[in-house]
């Protein structure tokens, strides 16, 4: 089951706080996008994280929780994205949290299911980086070398460089992506047309692509394109 994600080239996040209507849903199901993404890192609910997983479902693409608090569990995903955040002092981001929902969930844990995430995190002015007390002023070979803690030591099959909100720099990227052996190498930020898409798309494995489905679909919809 989790092998799914080594071939995807793009993703839609789709954040259950967010109002989508009916008509631009289907058009972002029905994109050619590799999958749906559902999370946030504010408001996001049981109730409302629910609700997006069902009308999600009315379409035939994998649909994914990327889990960032222990409300937002729902049964019913093909995985569960589980982030871990490579760059920040505060333990609770790292493995607190998780404990936590370990101790809570038990047995009840599809870890068939589970695909950790080395999150690296590099927009200060994001919500997630405030959140996570990320240390975000890294040079670039500081930034891969987290990466490769993440991949080489810890084995983790996916690492997200995390740009929420703004386009990054590309050149870390490529780096990050050059100093890695097995994870699959995630962007997401600032992605919000062809353009865009396309230099994202060169220097790692998988484009997501959030705020841009709410702000401009059409632009939106022309990132699939430039990776297909
Ligand atoms: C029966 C059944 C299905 C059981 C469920 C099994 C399961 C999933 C068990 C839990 C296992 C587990 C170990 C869970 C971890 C729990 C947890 C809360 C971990 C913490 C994760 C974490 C580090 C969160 C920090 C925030 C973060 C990195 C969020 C990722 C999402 C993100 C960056 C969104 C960006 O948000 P956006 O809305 O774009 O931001 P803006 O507001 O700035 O736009
Ligand atoms: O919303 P944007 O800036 O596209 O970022 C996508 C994603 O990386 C957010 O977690
Ligand atoms: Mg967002």
């Amino acid at each position: 089951m989790k092998q799914m994600i080594k071939p995807w080239r793009h993703v839609f996040k789709l954040d259950p706080d967010r109002e989508i209507d009916d008509h631009a849903l289907e058009a972002v199901c029905m994109s050619g996008t590799d999958a749906i993404m559902v999370g946030g890192s504010s408001g996001v609910t049981f109730e409302n994280t629910v609700d997006l997983m069902s009308r999600v479902r009315r379409f035939e693409l994998p649909c994914v929780l990327e889990v960032s608090n222990l409300e937002m569990i729902v049964p019913g995903f093909d995985l569960y994205m589980i982030p871990m955040v490579m760059n920040t002092a505060d333990s609770e981001w790292i493995t607190g949290q998780h404990q936590r929902a370990v101790e809570e969930y038990g047995y009840m844990i599809p870890w068939d299911l589970l695909v950790p995430e080395g999150y690296i995190i590099l927009n200060p002015d994001s919500t997630v980086a405030r959140l996570t007390g990320a240390k975000t002023g890294l040079e670039a070979a500081e930034a891969a070398a987290y990466a490769q803690v993440a991949d080489k030591l810890m084995s983790l099959p996916v690492i997200y460089v995390e740009y929420s909100g703004t386009f990054g720099d590309m050149d870390t990227v490529k780096k990050i992506h050059q100093s890695i052996q097995s994870a699959k190498l995630f962007y997401g930020g600032g992605i919000h047309d062809e353009e865009t898409a396309a230099k994202a798309a060169a220097v790692c494995d998988t484009i997501v692509v959030g705020n841009a489905v709410y702000e401009n679909l059409e632009q939106a919809l022309l990132t699939v394109k430039a990776v297909k």
